[in-house]
């Protein structure tokens, strides 16, 4: 008699319950396949087309199939997960929308009526929408930090167990009244400066409600000065849920070698604690384009990260990065079906 059908309904254990366990998967990551990357560069030289004059096309097929582990990369299990969190500091008046909107954007996404949805499809994406701890909001991080121990490690490893084994690319993004705020503090935390010179007008402030959420960012950087130093305390403290679970999944991504198309200015922001923690840490992302939100140009410089899109969007929920997965299709499409100078009877070069 075959065995019954064993439906899983409990949640996985939490990847992380401790900081150090967290630590320890930040600081020990696996590299790129370099066989791959050079089966790669070795037909690239063989394609009709003077060497380099596809650009970062021929670039971004190296990165996937490095990080695939594959000569010929693939892109048939395209991926987009958005994650959801409210944050405390919306109290503080800095985000023109009520935190209510979060929620029901989430009910939006559901049915297919936000501009991910449609992106998505026409990108061949599926898409999954994960909010974290029933949307309940971050404390107030001018007063308190964002989230304790055992909170942020839930939210990263909700974020981890997000991240299915069998994904050719995974597509980040986020939402979340208020999380600009919380992306401006924690950018600010990893890499200096104030709240003036990561503020941006989120959903719609004008200038005088950009100044006061930068009066904010002060408050909560004077608060938790003494984390500057631990990046992972920094988005502990300066974070949010939704921004420690794609932590959690550009980590888990990277321990399972899927390239990460990351969002814009709060995606981006998520991320860095990993590149703070090692060098290479951010190696298997691509940063899919350059959201108008102020502060992500600088971010993105502090990053080393060049954005391939640069369209104004300021929306996030991954829209910018599901629209760079057609520039990846393209180019992969160069690559596996172009003609090589023997096969077209094309000279090469004298
Ligand atoms: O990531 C970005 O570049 C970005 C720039 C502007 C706005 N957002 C989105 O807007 C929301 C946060 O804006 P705010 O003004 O409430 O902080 C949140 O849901 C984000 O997805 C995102
Ligand atoms: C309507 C709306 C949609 C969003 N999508 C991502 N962030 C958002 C913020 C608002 C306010």
């Amino acid at each position: 008699m075959p065995a019954p059908e064993c439906t899983d309904i409990l949640p996985p254990p939490p990847a992380f319950t401790t900081m150090e366990a967290l630590r320890t998967a930040c600081t020990t990551l696996p590299a790129p396949d370099s066989a791959a990357r050079q089966v790669i560069a070795a037909r690239d030289a063989t394609l009709t087309k003077p060497p380099g004059s596809l650009g970062r096309l021929e670039a971004l097929v190296a990165w996937l199939g490095a990080w695939q582990g594959r000569p010929d990369p693939m892109l048939d299990r395209v991926r987009v997960v958005i994650f959801a969190g409210n944050h405390g500091v919306v109290a503080q008046g800095v985000s023109p929308w009520p935190a209510s909107v979060t929620a029901q954007m989430i009910g939006n996404f559901a049915a297919g009526g936000a501009a991910i949805n449609q992106i998505a499809r026409s990108a061949g994406a599926t898409l999954r929408v994960v909010p974290l701890a029933g949307l309940a909001p971050t404390a107030d991080f001018t007063q308190a930090p964002a989230l304790d121990d055992d909170a942020f490690l839930d939210a990263v490893s909700a974020g981890h167990a997000a991240v299915e084994a069998d994904m050719d690319l995974l597509c980040l993004g986020e939402m979340g009244i208020g999380n600009t705020t919380a992306a401006a503090a924690m950018a600010a935390g990893l890499f200096g400066g104030s709240g003036h010179d990561w503020a941006g007008r989120g959903t719609g402030l004008d200038a005088a409600g950009v100044a006061h959420k930068a009066r904010v960012i002060d408050a909560a950087l004077a608060r938790h000065a003494d984390v500057r130093h631990d990046p992972l305390a920094v988005a502990r403290c300066l974070g949010g849920r939704e921004l420690a679970a794609i932590l959690g999944a550009v980590l888990a991504a990277r321990h399972r070698r899927i390239p990460v198309l990351l969002d814009g200015f709060v995606c981006t922001a998520a991320a860095a604690p990993l590149a703070c923690l090692n060098p290479s840490g951010l190696a298997h992302t691509t940063l899919a384009h350059r959201s108008a939100e102020a502060g992500h140009a600088a971010l993105a410089r502090a990053l080393n990260l060049s954005p391939l899109l640069e369209l104004d969007l300021r929306l996030g929920e991954a829209t910018g990065a599901a629209l760079a997965v057609p520039l990846l299709r393209a180019a992969v499409a160069c690559h596996a079906g172009m003609a090589t100078f023997a096969q077209a009877g094309v000279s090469e070069r004298t």
